[in-house]
Protein backbone atom coordinates (compact mmCIF):
# COMPACT_ATOMS: atom_id res chain seq x y z
CA UNK A 1 0.00 0.00 0.00
CA UNK A 2 1.29 3.35 -0.75
CA UNK A 3 1.83 5.80 2.19
CA UNK A 4 -0.52 8.47 3.02
CA UNK A 5 0.24 11.56 1.50
CA UNK A 6 1.20 14.41 3.58
CA UNK A 7 -1.84 16.30 4.98
CA UNK A 8 -0.49 19.46 3.45
CA UNK A 9 1.42 19.94 0.82
CA UNK A 10 3.25 23.06 -0.59
CA UNK A 11 5.00 23.04 -3.81
CA UNK A 12 6.65 25.93 -5.71
CA UNK A 13 3.73 28.55 -4.19
CA UNK A 14 3.95 32.00 -5.28
CA UNK A 15 1.51 34.98 -4.96
CA UNK A 16 2.65 38.42 -7.40
CA UNK A 17 1.29 41.33 -7.04
CA UNK A 18 1.79 43.96 -8.93
CA UNK A 19 5.32 45.43 -8.73
CA UNK A 20 5.74 43.13 -5.77
CA UNK A 21 6.59 39.77 -4.81
CA UNK A 22 4.46 38.75 -1.74
CA UNK A 23 5.39 34.99 -1.61
CA UNK A 24 8.16 33.15 -3.61
CA UNK A 25 8.74 29.22 -4.52
CA UNK A 26 7.62 27.90 -0.93
CA UNK A 27 7.54 24.12 -0.56
CA UNK A 28 6.67 22.20 2.80
CA UNK A 29 4.88 19.33 3.78
CA UNK A 30 3.35 18.54 6.90
CA UNK A 31 2.35 15.40 8.47
CA UNK A 32 -0.59 14.52 10.21
CA UNK A 33 -0.65 16.25 14.33
CA UNK A 34 2.00 18.60 13.15
CA UNK A 35 2.03 21.97 14.08
CA UNK A 36 4.40 24.42 11.71
CA UNK A 37 4.71 27.76 13.21
CA UNK A 38 4.92 30.98 10.04
CA UNK A 39 7.62 33.64 11.76
CA UNK A 40 9.13 36.66 9.56
CA UNK A 41 8.93 40.21 9.87
CA UNK A 42 6.20 42.41 9.15
CA UNK A 43 5.17 42.27 5.76
CA UNK A 44 7.14 38.82 5.12
CA UNK A 45 4.49 36.78 3.82
CA UNK A 46 3.23 35.12 6.08
CA UNK A 47 -0.66 35.95 6.27
CA UNK A 48 -0.33 35.80 2.04
CA UNK A 49 1.13 32.24 2.89
CA UNK A 50 -1.84 30.94 5.11
CA UNK A 51 -4.56 32.57 3.28
CA UNK A 52 -3.38 30.67 -0.05
CA UNK A 53 -3.81 27.08 2.08
CA UNK A 54 -7.37 27.46 2.04
CA UNK A 55 -7.90 29.37 -1.40
CA UNK A 56 -8.78 33.10 0.58
CA UNK A 57 -5.80 34.31 -1.56
CA UNK A 58 -5.81 32.38 -5.04
CA UNK A 59 -1.90 31.76 -5.47
CA UNK A 60 -0.16 32.89 -8.88
CA UNK A 61 2.05 29.54 -9.17
CA UNK A 62 2.64 26.70 -7.51
CA UNK A 63 -0.33 24.38 -5.90
CA UNK A 64 -1.48 23.58 -2.38
CA UNK A 65 -2.84 19.88 -1.92
CA UNK A 66 -4.96 18.93 1.58
CA UNK A 67 -4.92 15.28 1.80
CA UNK A 68 -3.75 14.30 -1.37
CA UNK A 69 -6.07 16.98 -3.09
CA UNK A 70 -5.30 20.04 -4.92
CA UNK A 71 -7.09 22.75 -3.28
CA UNK A 72 -7.33 24.50 -6.38
CA UNK A 73 -10.03 21.91 -7.76
CA UNK A 74 -12.60 21.86 -4.83
CA UNK A 75 -15.46 24.69 -3.88
CA UNK A 76 -13.37 26.93 -1.59
CA UNK A 77 -16.95 27.37 0.77
CA UNK A 78 -16.66 23.13 0.97
CA UNK A 79 -12.76 23.66 1.37
CA UNK A 80 -13.11 25.86 4.53
CA UNK A 81 -15.21 23.74 6.26
CA UNK A 82 -12.80 21.06 6.59
CA UNK A 83 -10.42 23.78 7.58
CA UNK A 84 -10.70 25.57 11.04
CA UNK A 85 -9.51 29.56 10.77
CA UNK A 86 -8.79 31.92 13.63
CA UNK A 87 -7.78 34.98 13.04
CA UNK A 88 -6.49 38.19 15.32
CA UNK A 89 -9.47 40.58 14.62
CA UNK A 90 -11.55 37.12 15.68
CA UNK A 91 -14.24 38.58 13.30
CA UNK A 92 -17.35 37.23 15.55
CA UNK A 93 -21.55 37.90 14.11
CA UNK A 94 -21.76 40.82 17.01
CA UNK A 95 -25.83 40.10 16.34
CA UNK A 96 -25.25 36.57 17.27
CA UNK A 97 -24.44 34.91 21.10
CA UNK A 98 -21.55 33.64 21.92
CA UNK A 99 -23.42 30.26 21.25
CA UNK A 100 -24.87 30.84 18.02
CA UNK A 101 -21.09 31.99 16.58
CA UNK A 102 -19.54 29.02 17.99
CA UNK A 103 -22.79 26.79 16.22
CA UNK A 104 -22.20 28.65 12.76
CA UNK A 105 -20.02 25.52 10.73
CA UNK A 106 -21.87 22.86 12.64
CA UNK A 107 -25.07 24.50 11.40
CA UNK A 108 -23.70 24.85 7.97
CA UNK A 109 -23.13 21.48 7.70
CA UNK A 110 -26.61 20.36 8.93
CA UNK A 111 -25.85 18.83 12.04
CA UNK A 112 -28.50 18.02 14.67
CA UNK A 113 -29.27 21.28 17.03
CA UNK A 114 -28.79 18.84 20.22
CA UNK A 115 -25.67 18.08 19.25
CA UNK A 116 -24.66 21.61 18.39
CA UNK A 117 -25.69 22.39 21.81
CA UNK A 118 -23.49 20.04 23.34
CA UNK A 119 -20.14 20.35 21.58
CA UNK A 120 -20.95 24.00 22.44
CA UNK A 121 -21.26 23.77 26.14
CA UNK A 122 -18.14 21.77 26.00
CA UNK A 123 -15.85 23.56 24.01
CA UNK A 124 -16.76 26.48 26.05
CA UNK A 125 -16.32 24.78 29.16
CA UNK A 126 -12.59 23.86 27.77
CA UNK A 127 -11.84 27.13 27.15
CA UNK A 128 -12.66 28.24 30.90
CA UNK A 129 -15.90 30.30 29.24
CA UNK A 130 -18.72 28.68 31.59
CA UNK A 131 -21.79 28.47 28.96
CA UNK A 132 -24.16 29.30 31.66
CA UNK A 133 -22.28 33.03 31.88
CA UNK A 134 -21.26 32.66 28.34
CA UNK A 135 -23.56 30.82 26.14
CA UNK A 136 -26.10 33.58 26.05
CA UNK A 137 -24.00 36.70 26.06
CA UNK A 138 -23.28 38.98 23.23
CA UNK A 139 -19.34 39.49 22.02
CA UNK A 140 -19.56 43.21 22.84
CA UNK A 141 -19.81 42.06 26.69
CA UNK A 142 -16.61 39.55 26.11
CA UNK A 143 -13.20 41.08 26.79
CA UNK A 144 -10.80 41.01 24.18
CA UNK A 145 -9.24 37.50 25.74
CA UNK A 146 -12.81 36.22 25.97
CA UNK A 147 -13.65 36.96 22.42
CA UNK A 148 -10.18 35.02 21.09
CA UNK A 149 -11.76 32.20 22.95
CA UNK A 150 -14.94 32.04 21.17
CA UNK A 151 -13.08 32.53 18.15
CA UNK A 152 -11.19 29.22 18.84
CA UNK A 153 -14.30 27.55 19.84
CA UNK A 154 -15.98 28.90 16.78
CA UNK A 155 -13.10 27.04 14.79
CA UNK A 156 -12.91 24.23 16.57
CA UNK A 157 -16.89 23.20 16.77
CA UNK A 158 -17.13 21.18 13.30
CA UNK A 159 -13.66 19.51 14.61
CA UNK A 160 -12.02 20.24 11.27
CA UNK A 161 -8.59 18.14 11.20
CA UNK A 162 -7.01 21.13 10.36
CA UNK A 163 -6.17 24.22 12.25
CA UNK A 164 -4.61 27.89 10.42
CA UNK A 165 -4.35 30.31 13.02
CA UNK A 166 -3.11 34.16 12.09
CA UNK A 167 -1.60 35.86 15.33
CA UNK A 168 -4.35 33.98 17.32
CA UNK A 169 -3.64 35.50 20.53
CA UNK A 170 -2.85 39.40 18.53
CA UNK A 171 -4.83 41.09 20.08
CA UNK A 172 -3.90 40.62 23.94
CA UNK A 173 -1.12 41.84 26.13
CA UNK A 174 1.63 40.21 26.95
CA UNK A 175 1.00 38.54 30.47
CA UNK A 176 -3.01 37.43 29.03
CA UNK A 177 -1.19 36.17 26.34
CA UNK A 178 0.92 34.18 27.97
CA UNK A 179 -1.94 32.71 29.97
CA UNK A 180 -4.13 31.81 26.84
CA UNK A 181 -1.06 30.50 25.06
CA UNK A 182 -1.02 27.96 28.00
CA UNK A 183 -4.63 26.69 27.59
CA UNK A 184 -4.34 26.59 24.20
CA UNK A 185 -1.21 24.10 24.49
CA UNK A 186 -2.92 22.30 27.02
CA UNK A 187 -5.72 21.83 24.95
CA UNK A 188 -6.56 18.34 24.26
CA UNK A 189 -8.64 18.75 21.16
CA UNK A 190 -5.32 20.00 19.69
CA UNK A 191 -3.34 17.35 20.16
CA UNK A 192 -4.60 15.31 16.78
CA UNK A 193 -4.45 18.36 14.95
CA UNK A 194 -2.93 19.57 12.07
CA UNK A 195 -1.88 23.54 12.55
CA UNK A 196 -0.27 26.22 10.77
CA UNK A 197 0.27 29.43 12.92
CA UNK A 198 1.29 32.78 11.76
CA UNK A 199 3.29 34.98 14.69
CA UNK A 200 5.85 37.51 14.37
CA UNK A 201 6.46 36.46 18.50
CA UNK A 202 9.87 34.22 18.79
CA UNK A 203 8.72 32.85 21.84
CA UNK A 204 5.31 32.12 20.95
CA UNK A 205 6.88 30.28 17.83
CA UNK A 206 9.01 28.66 20.24
CA UNK A 207 6.41 27.40 22.47
CA UNK A 208 3.90 26.35 19.96
CA UNK A 209 6.08 24.37 16.98
CA UNK A 210 7.06 21.48 15.61
CA UNK A 211 8.84 22.98 13.01
CA UNK A 212 9.06 26.85 12.22
CA UNK A 213 9.14 28.27 8.56
CA UNK A 214 11.17 31.66 8.80
CA UNK A 215 10.43 33.64 5.82
CA UNK A 216 11.78 37.05 4.90
CA UNK A 217 10.64 38.75 1.62
CA UNK A 218 8.64 35.69 0.52
CA UNK A 219 10.97 33.28 0.96
CA UNK A 220 11.62 30.83 3.52
CA UNK A 221 15.02 31.20 5.10
CA UNK A 222 14.91 28.03 7.30
CA UNK A 223 12.31 25.30 7.91
CA UNK A 224 13.47 23.26 10.81
CA UNK A 225 13.06 22.53 14.34
CA UNK A 226 13.30 25.22 17.09
CA UNK A 227 16.35 23.61 17.83
CA UNK A 228 17.77 23.48 14.60
CA UNK A 229 17.23 27.14 14.11
CA UNK A 230 18.63 28.32 17.11
CA UNK A 231 22.05 25.89 16.99
CA UNK A 232 22.68 25.81 13.16
CA UNK A 233 21.08 28.87 11.61
CA UNK A 234 21.45 28.03 7.65
CA UNK A 235 22.42 31.76 7.28
CA UNK A 236 22.99 35.48 8.46
CA UNK A 237 19.27 36.06 8.56
CA UNK A 238 18.41 33.48 10.21
CA UNK A 239 21.06 33.84 13.49
CA UNK A 240 20.44 37.69 13.34
CA UNK A 241 16.74 37.27 13.74
CA UNK A 242 17.13 35.39 16.63
CA UNK A 243 19.99 37.30 18.15
CA UNK A 244 18.41 39.40 20.80
CA UNK A 245 16.89 37.16 22.41
CA UNK A 246 19.04 33.82 21.65
CA UNK A 247 19.87 33.22 25.63
CA UNK A 248 16.30 33.03 26.42
CA UNK A 249 15.60 30.97 23.69
CA UNK A 250 18.38 28.68 23.98
CA UNK A 251 17.30 28.22 27.78
CA UNK A 252 13.65 27.05 26.33
CA UNK A 253 14.94 24.98 24.02
CA UNK A 254 18.17 22.82 25.37
CA UNK A 255 16.64 19.77 26.75
CA UNK A 256 17.65 18.61 30.58
CA UNK A 257 20.35 16.43 28.85
CA UNK A 258 21.96 19.16 26.97
CA UNK A 259 21.93 21.48 30.80
CA UNK A 260 22.96 18.32 33.04
CA UNK A 261 26.85 18.89 32.67
CA UNK A 262 26.06 22.40 34.26
CA UNK A 263 23.95 21.13 36.88
CA UNK A 264 25.70 21.15 40.37
CA UNK A 265 27.07 17.52 40.91
CA UNK A 266 24.53 16.30 43.68
CA UNK A 267 21.65 17.02 41.20
CA UNK A 268 23.45 15.51 38.56
CA UNK A 269 23.72 12.06 40.54
CA UNK A 270 19.55 12.14 40.50
CA UNK A 271 19.67 11.78 36.83
N1 LIG B 1 -3.58 42.86 -1.99
C1 LIG B 1 -2.30 43.20 -2.02
N2 LIG B 1 -1.80 43.99 -3.01
C2 LIG B 1 -0.50 44.32 -3.05
N3 LIG B 1 0.41 43.94 -2.12
C3 LIG B 1 -0.02 43.18 -1.11
C4 LIG B 1 -1.38 42.76 -0.99
N4 LIG B 1 -1.51 42.00 0.12
C5 LIG B 1 -0.28 41.94 0.68
N5 LIG B 1 0.61 42.65 -0.06
C6 LIG B 1 2.04 42.82 0.25
O1 LIG B 1 2.62 41.54 0.32
C7 LIG B 1 3.58 41.48 1.39
C8 LIG B 1 3.23 40.35 2.33
O2 LIG B 1 2.05 40.68 3.05
P1 LIG B 1 1.52 39.77 4.25
O3 LIG B 1 0.26 40.36 4.77
O4 LIG B 1 1.49 38.37 3.79
O5 LIG B 1 2.70 39.94 5.32
P2 LIG B 1 2.82 39.44 6.82
O6 LIG B 1 4.13 38.76 6.93
O7 LIG B 1 1.61 38.67 7.22
O8 LIG B 1 2.89 40.81 7.60
P3 LIG B 1 2.35 41.27 9.08
O9 LIG B 1 3.16 40.50 10.08
O10 LIG B 1 2.66 42.74 9.09
O11 LIG B 1 0.89 40.97 9.13
C9 LIG B 1 3.57 42.86 2.03
O12 LIG B 1 4.66 43.59 1.55
C10 LIG B 1 2.26 43.48 1.61
O13 LIG B 1 2.37 44.87 1.49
Amino acid sequence: MAPAPPVIRVRDLSKHYPGHVAVQNVSFELALGETLVLLGPSGCGKTTLLKMLNRLIEPTSGTVEINGVVVGRQQPEVLRRGIGYVIQQVGLLPHYTVAENVGVVPRLLGHAPTAIAERTNALLTRLHLPPKRFAHQYPHQLSGGQQQRVGLARALAADPPIMLLDEPFGALDPVTRAGIRRKFRELEELRTKTMVLVTHDVTEAFELADRIALLNGGQIQQLGTPHELLFRPANDFVRDFFAAERLALQLHTLRLRELLPFLPPALYRLH
